[in-house]
């Protein structure tokens, strides 16, 4: 079974039919692009994901269990997190802050806990915290754990959506264009990130790119929307070498 199914998935938005017929299919540990020209439908496909929208036909499974009609923090629940186009951090909060915010499905406390500051709510604190700084680690942002989120740099916030959004300890970890406004290298070192974060904490990941650096970088498959419809799919080397799809690209 596949880690996502999705099937004939559609929206319409009044008479606009932003996704139509889309079908795809994630295993368990994939690192899939999605991918197509501005407007396509590849982030209200990620709206669709996590019940932000509810389709208009077709169907959600993950890991067999169906998403549609379920609410976004229902599926955030059961594994689904994302990053946004445009960062989404609680920039008052520390980065540290900003990472516990995503530990809290994990732990909770009671009211009488937290009332209280009782010996099992610092207990729970200090687990977050060190939960919080080794995922810190693993995006070299732990020497900055207390500064202001928005103090960071572009390439560093979008670092720590990443490790926010892993917090939820997701089965599935939607990207959308992670690496847009990054200069050259910091794509790179982010390439090498979420290679290091699909291995090491075993997830499956669903990135939008328009990056074909980095989509044919590190994807090993890629589904590619125009029109809100599938246009091709396959490994990186087919697609971006098929004449469709450079068709769509440069908009001929
Ligand atoms: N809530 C909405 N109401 C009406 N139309 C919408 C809504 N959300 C998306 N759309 C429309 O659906 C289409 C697909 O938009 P979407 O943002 O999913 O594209 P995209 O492929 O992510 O584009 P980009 O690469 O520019 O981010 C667009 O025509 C957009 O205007």
């Amino acid at each position: 079974m596949a880690m996502l199914e999705v099937t004939s998935l559609g929206i319409s938005f009044g008479g606009l039919r932003a996704v139509d017929e889309l079908s795809m299919k994630i295993e368990k540990g994939g690192l899939v692009g999605l991918i197509g020209p501005n407007g396509a439908g590849k982030t209200t496909v990620f709206n669709m994901l996590t019940g932000v929208y509810r389709p208009t036909d077709g169907g959600i499974r993950l890991d067999g269990q169906n998403l549609i009609g379920k609410k976004p923090h229902e599926i955030c629940k059961m594994g689904v997190a994302r990053t946004f186009q445009n960062i989404r951090l609680f920039s008052e909060l520390s980065v540290l802050d900003n990472v516990k915010t995503g530990l809290h499905n994990q732990i909770t406390y009671s009211f009488a806990e937290s009332m209280f500051h009782l010996g099992s709510y610092r207990k729970k604190e200090k687990q977050m915290d060190e939960k919080a700084m080794e995922l810190l680690s693993v995006f070299g942002l732990e020497s900055v754990a207390d500064y202001r989120a928005a103090n960071l740099p572009y390439g560093k916030q979008r670092k720590l959506e990443i490790a926010r959004a892993l917090a939820t300890e997701p089965k599935l970890l939607l990207l959308d264009e992670p690496a847009a406004g990054m200069n050259p290298n910091e794509t790179e070192e982010l390439m090498e990130t979420i290679e290091v974060v699909r291995k090491r904490f075993g997830v499956t990941v669903l990135l939008i790119e328009h990056d074909m650096k980095l989509v044919s970088g590190i994807c090993e498959y890629l589904y590619v929307l125009n029109f809100g419809r599938l246009l091709a799919e396959g490994t990186p080397k087919e697609v971006l070498s098929n004449p469709e799809v450079v068709k769509a690209y440069l908009g001929e």
